[in-house]
């Protein structure tokens, strides 16, 4: 789809809840317990009829009353559920505003009706589509348009393309443009309502239904109609397209296993559809919860619905939710279930704008559409042809029919759970991402906390800044559940992984098709070596971008500081160190220079600068915070070290980056809780095991070249002499500052930092920390020279103006198996 450009002006809106409750059906008997008392509100009554006046009186029942935008009782018909609820929605479809509705509810509690309804009773589906080709045809404002539809399912999930008679796993991909697109997806222009009604019904004659004791026709699939309306504009707008998205979503059934009686594949089926929806009502959750408390995680990379569903629950969309329930007293947890998750889906916001575009963006936006396709097609040519190849080549080999459809068996499993570690993986770096965020503010929080104080103690500032660190703390700590979750899916995953892998080996020691079964294997590992390049690439781009940010506002501080661009190059090629790719920019401005640094990524207390970047040694200084990071490169056919360093303490960290070939060492948490091993608040230098690899998210990283961490990578050694000549331009480069600005101003206060500067006295060293919390005994292997600590004549103390007690800098031998921490 063409993407178009949207102006900037965003409307703010809430998701519109409209509760619906289907008629009690014969086949299910039981007592009505669902009163829709007026056209918002809806009572469940107890189903325990024995309940007494005395539980009553003493709320002991199990009653419950929840408002919703509308209610529609079980004598209301789909049209009047769409006239007031969806219609006015729809319009804004024409209007190049994108929408999205979709029917929630338990298994057999009318969803499917209420979006394709029955002959006599169209569904919203069908509704919709007429009103949008009616509104097209009164339009006499524009010079025409094109409606275009997709319509697709995920069963299981695996996404099928319902308009193809026999479609093959579709992916999701992420466009930077975008969002969220499933490549291959047909989506076929027309010219009617009924000619997308013809589709509609060829699609659902496709879709997975299955008999169950809950529902004779119970979906087994989510679906998806997606509408795209372009409308070319005329007049002075002449030359624009507006193009409006409408996604509507019949969602299948969450069902208890224990009520359905499902057995084999049905049951799997159940696994997989309550799986998805958990997804979804978690993400519910996690927005609903947002806009009470703030950043919270929202989880949608769980399951491929919810990704699907990314723009309707939080982005450019006018969201509709339709909650369906059954009036049956003995559906009541799940009516009260479903009313649970639709009430807090009213507090969920989204931001609709209007899509505009030129024709010109139109143009080559379907120019950009179809050069990937064509990089797509000759992708998947390549890979048909090397398929080919390989059967021709041994055909011997070629499988014999029970064998193949086993091999087929193994070879989905494998891709399934190859993707879903993927998933699994980047959940749990998104979630790390945003607790760093979490916790950043947090760090702000602790500061501005204790600021104030020191004017009003205990104010009403304060407690509101007390409420919000509670908050943030909250989400911390939902969030770090969270992962704790992940973690046991990644436990669980890679057990499968194992599984798997006993099964194909045993195959092929069995004689099985050995071909056949050494490419599936190479696939898997290459699917987990995917898996880890994703996340170098991930990590690398983020750390990149960190850098470029701290390495251009480092040298302004330089340059602020006095030293001009020739003495830093001067300074630094006495050292030998190679600056590279430095554009000065303008000095920073003296309004700016009292302010905390902030160098793209939190503040940063002095001891964090450094800066050195260097083609001659690959050197490179980059700050972060509250991550433990370790990164390694690929080239000519090694893996390339990146050495790391970092010091992390109140939620702030050093690296020190340099790449070279000696062996490195590697930071990693401990696998509880975020904590670091060692059970302590500090990061611990480690080499990489089997099991461990980097990250205590990423368990299987290893080696390149055996991904599954058969091999591990060496253990380098810090380069000392490196180190001093970085050492050596720093000590230059502030003695040079002093000379200029602030040489023996004892108590005197930076002029860029607002930091006091204070030669000798008990207070801090040049970097924040007092003698005795910084280097140990000096050594010429530490990061920092000890010619920084408080008695070096040529450089002053600087007293931060912040809170730095508790913090410590630790020394670090270079040796090749580094213990303790930067
Ligand atoms: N408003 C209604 N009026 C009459 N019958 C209804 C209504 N809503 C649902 N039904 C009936 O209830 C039964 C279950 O409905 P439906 O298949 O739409 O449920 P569902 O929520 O889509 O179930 P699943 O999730 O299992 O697919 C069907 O027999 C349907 O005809």
């Amino acid at each position: 789809m063409p993407s178009i450009r949207a102006p900037v002006t965003k409307k703010v809106t809430t998701l519109t809840v409209a509760l619906k409750c289907r008629p009690l059906t014969g086949r299910e008997g039981g007592r009505d317990i669902v009163r829709v008392t007026n056209d918002k509100e809806v009572l469940v009554l107890d189903p325990d009829l024995s309940k007494d006046y005395l539980d009553r009186i003493q709320s002991r029942t199990k009653e419950r009353k929840y408002h919703f935008d509308y209610a529609f009782s079980p004598e209301c018909t789909n049209s009047d559920v769409y006239k007031r609820s969806i219609s006015s929605v729809i319009a804004g479809v024409v209007q190049g505003l994108n929408a999205t509705v979709f029917a929630y509810g338990s298994t057999g509690s009318g969803k499917t009706y209420t979006m394709v309804g029955t002959q006599d009773d169209p569904g919203l589906m069908v509704l919709s589509l007429h009103t949008i080709f009616d509104l097209i045809k009164k339009d006499n404002s524009s010079d025409g348009f094109e409606v275009s539809c997709s319509y697709l399912e995920v069963y299981n999930e695996v996404i099928y393309d319902l308009l193809e008679k026999s479609s093959g796993h579709l992916e999701l991909r992420e466009d930077p443009v975008q969002g969220i697109i499933v490549a291959g997806l047909r989506c076929i222009k027309v010219q009617s309502a009924g000619k997308i009604l013809e589709l509609l019904s060829l699609g659902n004659s496709r879709r997975k239904t299955e008999s169950t004791e809950a529902n004779e026709t119970s979906s087994r699939s989510h679906a998806v109609l997606e509408i795209t309306v372009t409308r070319k504009q005329r007049n002075k707008y002449r030359g624009q397209v507006i193009k409006g998205k409408l996604a509507l979503v019949d969602l299948a059934g969450s069902e208890r296993a224990s009520e359905t009686n499902n057995g084999g594949q049905k049951l799997r089926d159940g696994a997989n559809i309550n799986r998805s929806l958990l997804a979804l009502a978690n993400c519910i959750n996690a927005l609903g919860k947002q806009q009470k408390k703030g950043l919270a995680y929202v989880p949608y990379r769980n399951s491929k619905l919810t990704r699907i569903l990314k723009d309707g629950l939080s982005g450019n969309s006018q969201t509709v939710m339709v909650a369906t329930i059954s009036p049956a007293d003995n559906q009541y947890h799940h009516t009260v279930n479903t009313l649970k998750y639709a009430d807090r889906a009213k507090e969920i916001k989204t931001h609709i704008q209007k899509n505009i575009g030129t024709i010109d963006t139109h143009v080559s936006d379907y120019q950009r559409m179809i050069d990937s396709l064509q990089i797509e097609v000759c992708r998947l040519k390549k890979e048909l042809a090397g398929k080919e190849s390989q059967l021709c080549a041994k055909p011997n080999e070629k499988p014999v029919d029970d064998e193949m459809s086993w091999l087929n068996l193994v070879s989905q499993e494998t891709s399934e759970n190859v993707q879903e570690r993927i998933n699994l993986q980047k959940a749990v770096f998104e979630l790390e991402e945003t607790n760093l965020h979490n916790r950043t503010e947090l760090q702000h929080l602790d500061d501005a906390i204790a600021k104030q104080q020191a004017i009003e103690k205990d104010g009403a500032v304060v407690q509101a800044l007390r409420a919000r660190q509670q908050v943030i703390l909250d989400n911390i700590r939902d969030n770090d559940e969270a992962g704790v979750n992940y973690q046991k899916e990644i436990e669980a995953n890679e057990k499968r992984r194992c599984e798997l892998q006993d099964m194909i080996e045993e195959a092929i020691s069995n004689n099985g098709n050995k071909t056949y079964l050494r490419i599936l294997s190479q696939y898997r590992l290459l699917g987990m070596a995917n898996t880890e390049l994703q996340f170098e690439i991930a990590m690398r781009d983020q750390v990149i971008c960190n850098q470029r940010e701290v390495h251009r506002n480092l040298w302004n501080l330089l340059l602020a500081l006095g030293l001009d661009e020739k003495q830093i190059f001067d300074l630094a090629a006495k050292q030998g160190i190679t600056i590279e790719d430095w554009k000065m920019t303008p000095q920073l401005e003296l309004s700016n220079r009292r302010r905390s640094l902030n160098l793209g990524l939190g503040r940063l207390t002095p001891v964090q600068y450094c800066p050195c970047i260097g083609k001659t040694f690959g050197v490179s200084c980059l700050f972060q915070q509250n991550q433990d990071f370790c990164s390694s490169s690929f080239s000519d056919g090694h893996w390339e070290s990146a050495r790391t360093i970092c010091r992390e303490e109140h939620h702030s960290s050093y690296y020190l980056m340099c790449h070279d070939h000696s062996p490195s060492a590697y930071l990693r948490r401990s696998s509880s809780g975020g904590h670091w091993p060692g059970g302590g608040a500090r990061p611990c230098f480690s080499t990489p095991d089997r099991t461990h690899g980097f990250r205590n998210s990423y368990p299987q990283m290893g080696s390149r070249s055996s991904p599954y961490g058969e091999g591990c990578r060496p253990a380098p050694s810090f380069s000392a002499d490196l180190q001093n000549k970085i050492d050596l331009f720093l000590q230059d480069a502030w003695n040079n500052v002093n000379m200029r600005n602030c040489v023996g101003t004892r108590g005197s206060e930076d002029p860029f930092t607002g930091v006091l500067l204070n030669h000798g006295g008990s207070a801090r060293n040049l970097f924040g920390y007092s003698p005795e919390q910084s280097y140990g005994t000096p050594s010429s292997n530490h990061v920092f020279p000890n010619t920084r600590s408080s008695n070096h004549p040529d450089i002053p103390q600087v007293l931060p103006p912040y809170d730095t007690s508790g913090m410590s800098f630790n020394r670090c031998s270079h040796n090749s198996q580094p213990s303790g921490f930067v």
